[in-house]
């Protein structure tokens, strides 16, 4: 079980006005949101909003020029965070010369894992029949777990997770996202991105960007809400379509003056 600093009711992740350049091009323009702790929240949104750029942030490898990151109540990428947070890009992390046991003994002694929880995660992830296989002979979405399984190695207790089910088929994508909510009832706190608006379903909240900005933060139920729509798609389009004047940020902010609360807007998340 993961050691779980937060506990339940609280944030692992705050973001207060972030703002990154990369070469010199704005990507993310002064966001602000919570992770709840013990929860699966998904990060949403098309090709280039800034998703990987915000994880980047999250686990302190991006430069950013303001605003402030705060993981389980320290300083993103600070010291203390590192066997505390992991993360998986989306390019699978593993050495093709080695078998799948190999390469996470190999990141277990690297990390300071106990050797035993090497077979804990190959079963973790369902690889016990390629864990004598060299990597470079395994699939992309098997390089893709191998890496996963990685991440799992001394029950981290913040895992981001950069499109972890791309090009998985659909019964391994089932199998992933219950393991992602089996991580969560066991204390974990993950960060998942995709790109794919069906999988918003699979998620305890989201957390919806476009073009570096956030344009929901609320559960599913919250967004179709909010927006009037039975499809999380058409709820994020009508997002871009109508904008965010017409939608209350979580908590019941203030309408603007002389404007009163909109229908069914009530206690949605949607960010300010
Ligand atoms: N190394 C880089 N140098 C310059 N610009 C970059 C770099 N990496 C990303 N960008 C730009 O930053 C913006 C956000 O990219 P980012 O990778 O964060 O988006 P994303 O939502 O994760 O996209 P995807 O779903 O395709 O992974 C894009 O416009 C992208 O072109």
């Amino acid at each position: 079980m993961a050691k779980h600093a937060g506990g339940p009711g609280t944030d692992a992740i705050v973001v207060r006005d972030l703002h990154v350049r990369r070469a010199h091009v704005k990507v993310l323009h002064g966001l602000s949101l919570d992770v709840p702790s013990g929860r699966v929240i998904g990060l949403l949104g098309p090709s280039g909003s800034g998703k990987t750029t915000l994880m980047r942030s999250i686990v302190g490898v991006q430069v950013v020029d303001s605003g402030t990151i705060t993981v389980l109540g320290l300083p993103a990428g600070s010291a203390p965070l590192r066997r505390r947070v992991a993360y998986v890009t989306q390019q699978a992390s593993v050495y093709d010369d080695l078998t799948v046991r190999q390469n996470l003994a190999y990141f277990a002694r690297v990390l300071g894992a106990p050797s035993a929880d090497v077979d804990r995660v190959i079963g973790r992830v369902h690889l016990g029949e390629y864990a004598g296989r060299l990597a470079g002979s395994l699939s992309g979405g098997q390089r893709g777990r191998v890496s996963l399984a990685a991440a799992l190695l001394g029950q981290p207790e913040v895992l981001v997770l950069d499109e972890p089910t791309v090009g998985l088929d659909p019964v391994l994508r089932v199998e992933l996202w219950s393991l992602f909510h089996a991580l969560a009832a066991e204390g974990a706190t993950l960060l998942v991105s995709s790109h794919v608006m069906d999988e918003a379903k699979r998620c305890d909240r989201l957390l919806l960007m476009r073009n570096g900005e956030l344009l929901a933060d609320d559960t599913v139920p919250g967004v179709l809400e909010a927006t009037g729509t039975d499809d999380i798609e058409d709820a994020f389009l009508s997002l871009i379509e109508h904008g965010r004047p017409d939608l209350r940020p979580l908590g019941g902010g203030a309408p603007p003056p002389g404007e009163a609360p909109p229908a069914g807007s009530a206690g949605t998340g949607v960010a300010p």
